[in-house]
């Protein structure tokens, strides 16, 4: 049986751009240090990742749409901390950043890491922001790197 999967070492002919949201900032500004640090020890050099910051999780698709519509990056890492609050914003912008998310990784077949918390409380994100659940940014980049490399065996 032939095994197909990517090894997790950044490959040095790929761009990649983090995509991140300053709602939550406390948050997100751990998930891209995560991130930067992924991609670092998995033997890239940081200097050449680009960030995108955006107002909202629900912006992180409309962007990302645009970002590899310019053809300039090969993969994107998606980063934002949806928190419940009083009333159902939350489950519009968590819905609707996770399906925008999906779709633009689809459409242009390129690799969209999902690196987005929807926790229910504050404490619930602080733990996996560098804390004791760990860092959904550096998740997040470490999936970017396997997948670019999956698809890099996957030739059409
Ligand atoms: N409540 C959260 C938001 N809300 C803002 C939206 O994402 C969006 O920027 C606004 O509705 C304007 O289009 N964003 C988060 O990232 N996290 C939240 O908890
Ligand atoms: C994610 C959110 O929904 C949040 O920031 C909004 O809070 P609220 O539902 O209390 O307006």
């Amino acid at each position: 049986m032939q095994v197909i999967e990517g090894k997790l070492q950044v490959p040095t002919d790929k761009k990649v751009a983090i995509i991140a949201a300053r709602f939550n900032h406390l948050i997100t500004d751990r998930l891209v240090e995560g991130a930067k640090d992924a991609y670092a020890r998995h033997g890239g050099n940081e200097a050449e990742l680009d960030l995108v910051l955006v107002p909202g999780a629900f912006e992180l698709p409309m962007a990302t749409e645009r970002l590899l519509a310019t053809g300039k990056y090969d993969a994107v890492c998606a980063l934002g901390a949806v928190i419940r609050g009083a009333t159902p914003h939350f489950d519009y912008v968590s819905a609707e950043a996770t399906k925008g998310i999906a779709t633009v990784s689809l459409k242009y077949a390129k690799p969209v890491a999902f690196g987005l918390l929807t926790t229910d409380t504050i404490e619930q994100a602080i733990e996996r922001a560098g804390t004791k659940a760990g860092n959904k940014g550096f998740e997040a980049m470490t999936t970017v790197i396997e997948m670019l490399n999956l698809y890099a065996e996957i030739q059409a």
